[in-house]
């Protein structure tokens, strides 16, 4: 069995141990057993499971792995603690706040021998997995994604970071692209935030990325994807999918703890996983720039 422990006792690390307490049977989560979760608070047991202490937690060797749901900010200093510890991990998007330092902690992965995994539940949503299937194949001319949303806490970091979902979505369906310019708006009495970034795809059909969050604001992604064949400015339907979407995630993570997930596979994600959070940076860069 792999020990487990869950840090960050918000809204995905409750999912998280409700997850592991009762795993999809005869899959990989079932040989996660969860041994406690960690959290700065003290808190009360939850779903019956213990809070143990980060330390204790780094040092016990029934513990082989973490999954940390903590606000983003603190991403970076928990997986180095772990992967340092020898531990294997999973992390909630975005890895962490720069793409410096994703870099340096996949390379600590490795010379660990350790699996370092970022969920990705917007890509196991049955609407994206149809709308991977009814984009492959077309050419696109130019697009546009534009989500909405509420405010986020403090802890959840620059825009293109916590909206990493929205900028994976646009990467695995029209592949690698170049930032050709950047910018966000602010009114930060009204709580309201808009960026905006232009790209072009490799084969230099421009796309649009805006991320807009404000009270009220409901979580809406309008997508407008200009084809040689034809418009798409919505959605497919799709019937929701019996296995919840942090259970799909947390048994990808078992299965590469498993060994069950190719170096092929592995190394896909991690380039995209890389791409997407080296645009991220770009565009703080770019919005930064033309806000002085
Ligand atoms: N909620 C969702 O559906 C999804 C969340 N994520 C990611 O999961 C991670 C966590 O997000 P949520 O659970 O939604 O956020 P949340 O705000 O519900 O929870 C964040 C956790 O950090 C704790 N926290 C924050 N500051 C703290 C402090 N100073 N001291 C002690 N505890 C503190 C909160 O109490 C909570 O335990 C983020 O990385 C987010 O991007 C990713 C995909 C989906
Ligand atoms: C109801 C309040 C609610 C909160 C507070 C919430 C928080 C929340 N949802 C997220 C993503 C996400 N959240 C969901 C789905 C859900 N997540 C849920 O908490 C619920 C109930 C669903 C509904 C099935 C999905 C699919 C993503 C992936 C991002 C995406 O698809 O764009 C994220 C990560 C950052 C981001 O991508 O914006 C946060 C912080 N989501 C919510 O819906």
């Amino acid at each position: 069995m792999i020990g487990t422990v869950v840090v960050g006792i918000g809204t995905a690390g409750r999912v998280r141990i409700r997850d592991l307490l009762s795993p999809l049977p005869s899959s990989p989560s079932e040989k996660l057993s969860l041994k406690g979760f960690i959290s700065r608070r003290t808190l009360e047991n939850q779903q019956d499971i213990q809070q143990i202490s980060l330390d204790e937690a780094l040092s016990r060797e029934d513990i082989h792995a973490a999954i940390i749901c903590t606000e983003n900010v603190s991403h970076e200093e928990n997986i180095r603690k772990f992967l340092e510890a020898g531990k294997h991990v999973c992390v909630e998007y975005p890895m962490t706040l720069s793409f410096a330092s994703v870099k340096q902690l996949c390379e600590l992965a490795d010379k660990k021998g350790k699996i370092l995994h970022e969920e990705h539940i917007e890509l196991l949503t049955a609407e994206y997995k149809q709308l991977k299937k009814d984009v492959t194949g077309k050419n696109l001319v130019e697009g546009t994604l534009h989500f909405t949303g509420g405010p986020l806490q403090p802890g959840f970091g620059f825009i293109a970071f916590s909206g990493i979902a929205r900028l994976t979505w646009l990467v695995d369906l029209f592949g690698e692209l170049t930032v050709t310019s950047a910018n966000v708006e602010e009114d930060k009495e009204k709580k309201y935030i808009k960026m905006t970034a232009h790209f072009q795809t490799k084969d230099k059909s421009p796309l649009t990325w805006i991320e807009e969050r404000a009270p009220g604001l409901g979580r809406v992604k309008n997508i407008s994807f200009r084809f040689d064949t034809g418009v798409m400015d919505c959605l497919p339907v799709a019937p929701r999918e019996s296995i919840g979407l942090f259970m799909q995630d947390l048994n990808l993570f078992g299965q590469k703890l498993l060994g069950l997930v190719s170096s092929e596979q592995l190394q896909a994600e991690r380039k995209r996983i890389l791409h997407c959070l080296e645009l991220a940076d770009l565009i703080r860069e770019l919005s930064q720039a033309c806000t002085h």
